[in-house]
């Protein structure tokens, strides 16, 4: 289960809400799943968004739950390529923490990184 983040290594900073997370990460053989050629399973995809949106509302404060975790596929992302993995949070109101996060991936230019995946998320700390 641990490989299936292998390579996943967050770096945190500060956001007038809490902190951003972002982790560069390149798959493992093991880790391109693929239902079609070519496309990162949308599935992994939205794991390994939970899990930067979890650490990011995580980091140095409680943990909190998924209530939803809404992900939009722009692009299809190459499972051998680098994909950038962000998250931060929007919006805090008492126990709910809402983010956004993306998935980024080389562009057709050179230095060029594009949205290939977005998600709206609302996680909820647990009651005190
Ligand atoms: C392929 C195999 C891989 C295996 C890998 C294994 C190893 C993995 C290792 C590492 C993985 C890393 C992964 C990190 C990810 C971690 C995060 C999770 O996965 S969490 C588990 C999933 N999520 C739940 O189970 C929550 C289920 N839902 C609940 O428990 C409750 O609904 C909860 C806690 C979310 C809220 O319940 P309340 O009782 O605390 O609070 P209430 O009063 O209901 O809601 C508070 C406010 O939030 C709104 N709210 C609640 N849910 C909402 C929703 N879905 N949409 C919109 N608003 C919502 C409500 O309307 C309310 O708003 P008002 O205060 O009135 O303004």
């Amino acid at each position: 289960m641990r490989s299936l983040f292998e390579g996943y290594r967050p770096t945190f900073k500060p956001h007038s809400l809490g902190y951003e997370a972002e982790s560069l990460l390149l798959l493992t053989p093991s880790q391109q799943m693929c239902y079609y050629d070519g496309k990162l399973f949308g599935g992994y995809i939205a794991l390994l968004m939970d899990r930067i949106l979890a650490d990011c509302c995580k980091h140095k404060d409680k943990p909190a739950f998924t209530a939803y975790l809404n992900t939009s596929f722009n692009h299809s992302v190459p499972p051998s390529g680098p994909m950038l993995l962000r998250a931060w949070p929007e919006k805090v109101e008492g126990r709910k923490v809402f983010l956004k996060g993306s998935v980024r991936i080389p562009g057709k230019e050179a230095h060029d990184w594009v949205d290939a995946v977005r998600t709206d998320a609302l996680f909820i700390r647990p009651k005190p």
